[in-house]
């Protein structure tokens, strides 16, 4: 027999930016591992997010600026999966597309990151009144909860341009996503981790979100392949407390989920903050890995039982 059957060729739809690139070749690398059959191709795609710089990304209708052109070009054919930020995908789902893969997770904290040269310095240790560069209504929050002298600036841009906007001065410090940080090796960036409770990371952050098609069995089983259980059970808690949170309503909302393997139990804290960040309600919910979601719905009931339903305002947000 000769081998001349041609090779399957799977295209993944990303983002250009050099962390989308990351991000996708990375999936690449995973699909090529699990199917040396096949032959994997990487197609750009441009999104409202990456074109449209002056508008804060929470006043620009919020969810799905950086997804949907990408989801678009799975569902028309052109290509036959989407690699995404999971933090970025909304959590209602696209018709016609399917969740399918979750890989391991990277790690999930948001950084402080100090204009080159300052030498080692601590969120405690900024000066009063200092000019943070963070869209995100999340950090926004989460910081002045603490430390209300701060002073919150918008900023857009991929991480390249954000990081040159604070080494010339615009800013005093940025927060940014460590896997972020790591993933485009500027890992040397990163002045101090900020943990929980001061910091509840993003749901979804870290990890990665892959859609298909959902009639697509053969890229489904692909992406099953490649996903990791303890990711997926960990962001479908998140994206569950998130979703129950929401129903059309936004404010800031961090979770932190972990996994203890042995008893298979999953733990998931959550916190929703008011946007000047005057107002902190926790809650946090354990249950079976195998009810990831159910604990994620249980977690928001308990934060709204705990006082969040006034600060679930309709207002839009990112991360
Ligand atoms: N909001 C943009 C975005 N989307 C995903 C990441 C980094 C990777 C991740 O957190 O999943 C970033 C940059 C950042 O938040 O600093």
């Amino acid at each position: 027999m000769t081998a001349s059957t041609s090779k399957r060729t799977v295209r993944i739809a990303t983002r250009a930016s050099s962390l989308a690139m990351w991000q996708a070749e990375h999936v690449a690398g995973l699909l090529a591992a699990q199917r040396p059959d096949v032959t994997v191709e990487i197609v750009k795609i441009s999104t409202r997010g990456d074109r449209d710089l002056k508008e804060p990304l929470h006043a620009m209708g919020g969810q799905g600026v950086f997804t949907r052109e990408v989801q678009h070009a799975v569902l028309d054919g052109r290509t036959d999966l989407a690699v995404h930020s999971l933090k970025d995908l909304p959590t209602q789902s696209a018709e016609g597309l399917c969740l399918a893969g979750v890989p391991e997770r990277g790690p999930r904290f948001d950084a402080l990151v100090l204009p080159a040269g300052a030498g080692v310095g601590s969120f405690e240790e900024l000066p009063e009144g200092a000019r943070i560069g963070t869209g995100s209504l999340r950090r926004r929050a989460q910081l002045l909860h603490v430390r209300n002298d701060l002073e919150m600036l918008e900023i857009r841009g991929n991480v390249e341009t954000r990081l040159r906007k604070l080494d010339e001065g615009e800013y005093d410090a940025l927060i940014m996503a460590v896997a972020g940080l790591e993933r485009l090796g500027l890992q040397d960036r990163i002045s101090q981790v900020l943990e929980p409770p001061l910091m509840l990371p993003a749901v979804g952050q870290a990890a990665l979100g892959i859609e298909c098609r959902d009639d697509d069995e053969e890229v489904i089983g692909m992406l099953a392949a490649i996903s990791d259980p303890v990711a997926r059970a960990e962001v479908v808690a998140e994206r569950a407390c998130l979703a129950t949170l929401r129903a059309g309503c936004h404010a800031p909302v961090g979770t932190l989920t972990r996994l203890d393997l042995e008893s298979r139990t999953l733990t998931i804290d959550a916190v929703v903050l008011s946007a000047d960040g005057q107002q902190r309600v926790d809650a946090s919910e354990s249950g079976s890995v195998a009810d990831a979601d159910v604990c994620g719905r249980r977690v928001a009931e308990a934060l709204r039982e705990n006082g969040a339903e006034a600060l679930l305002t309709p207002e839009t947000d990112n991360d």
